[in-house]
């Protein structure tokens, strides 16, 4: 049985739809992130399931039990926020107790639970200071603390780490994965920064206007993104315009503008000829050359070549008019071409994909 139902869920204010016959399911144990841009309706969507607002239609059911008309505090769950909503006046350890004292659970087992959730988040000495004794970091590793102690089914998060500067949050991503892995919750985590939905969750719900652009593990929407939508908001893509000429045994040749002609792996979606699509390659899966060979037939222009670290990025100015990056490992020794000279790009057929233009 999934830990969360999700059944055509939709959320209007006024005219405007905030969320639109959203359906998914997330299994037992599971860390999923909400991923999109701002106004997508990740937090609407999280909010919804916490019960803090009334969905306009559709379907809510957390393990098992259709929770849809149940008010918050009759749902099994726990939700972490940006800003750490800890109690100031209150010691860490009655800000983690409180939970558990709402319940009438038994003091000495208070103790006992406290105890072990503070060793669990590594912080066992800061059980008598306040909040504003503590930095950002683990303020929100108690506001963490507080939601295990009284081990919910489901705990909801709203971008924890926003308020945090980048080298804590890639500490605390490590610590939220760690504190996942070692309390087997269900975890349901909204971020709009890729990178941190990317490296710490088992599936990405990426998100557009109110709609699931794509749903999979992140390597599912880095290399079988759907659509170009998808292609763009993961990672770095060049999307060229392409014309179906032929299918040719598995792959399809397209016409790219400027008549050069590729091959690429036939689609699951149709392409008749004569249709157009769009041709998608990684940067990383493209190279660069100072002369045209078999390999590098499309012609443009270096107007940039940025060196970080060990890679080294290459802004290419097409015939075409379009831009294209090629990613390629920084060698000590290889001659670079001259910013302005002609080069020739290429890719192999099979680090190519077509994705539908409409
Ligand atoms: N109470 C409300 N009344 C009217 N419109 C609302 C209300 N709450 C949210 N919206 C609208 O619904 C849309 C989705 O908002 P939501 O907060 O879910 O987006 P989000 O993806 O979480 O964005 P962000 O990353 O900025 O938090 C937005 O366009 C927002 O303006």
């Amino acid at each position: 049985m999934p830990m969360i139902e999700i059944d055509k869920l939709t959320k209007r204010y006024g005219e405007f739809v905030a969320l639109a016959e959203f359906s998914l399911e997330v299994g037992k144990g599971e860390f999923v992130s909400l991923l999109g841009p701002s106004g997508s309706g990740k937090t609407t969507l999280l909010n919804l399931i916490a019960g803090m607002t009334r969905p306009s239609s559709g379907r809510i059911v957390i393990d098992g039990v259709d929770v849809t008309d149940l008010p918050a505090s009759k749902r099994d769950l726990g939700m972490v926020f940006q800003n750490y909503a800890l109690m100031p006046h209150m010691t860490v350890f009655e800000n983690i107790a409180f939970p558990l004292r709402v319940r009438r659970v038994p003091n000495a087992e208070i103790k006992r639970r406290v105890g072990e959730v503070l060793d669990l988040i590594r912080m066992p000495h800061v059980a008598e200071r306040r909040p504003r004794e503590l930095s950002g970091g683990q303020q929100q590793r108690i506001s963490l603390a507080r939601c295990i102690v009284y081990r919910p089914s489901l705990i909801l998060m709203d971008e924890p780490l926003g308020a945090l500067d980048k080298k804590l949050r890639e500490e605390m991503q490590i610590e939220i994965s760690r504190l996942h892995r070692e309390s087997g919750i269900t975890m349901l985590y909204v971020t709009h920064d890729q990178e941190e939905a990317l490296t710490m969750s088992d599936r990405i719900v990426l998100m557009r206007e109110g709609r699931c652009a794509q749903v999979g593990t992140a390597d599912e929407l880095y290399f079988n993104p759907v659509s170009p939508y998808v292609a763009d908001f993961i990672g770095h893509s060049n999307q060229l315009t392409c014309t179906i000429l032929r299918e040719e045994g598995g792959n399809v040749v397209v016409g790219l503008a400027g008549g050069d002609r590729r091959a690429v792996p036939r689609p699951a979606f149709p392409v008749p000829v004569g249709g157009k699509a769009i041709l998608l390659v990684r940067p990383e899966s493209a190279s660069l050359a100072a002369r045209a060979d078999d390999h590098h037939s499309l012609r443009g222009t270096l107007e940039a070549s940025l060196v970080v670290g060990s890679n080294i990025k290459h802004v290419v100015r097409l015939d075409s008019g379009e831009t294209f990056l090629v990613q390629e490992l920084n060698h000590r020794l290889r001659a670079r071409p001259a910013i302005g000279s002609a080069v020739w790009v290429g890719w192999s057929a099979e680090a190519s994909q077509l994705l539908s233009a409409s």
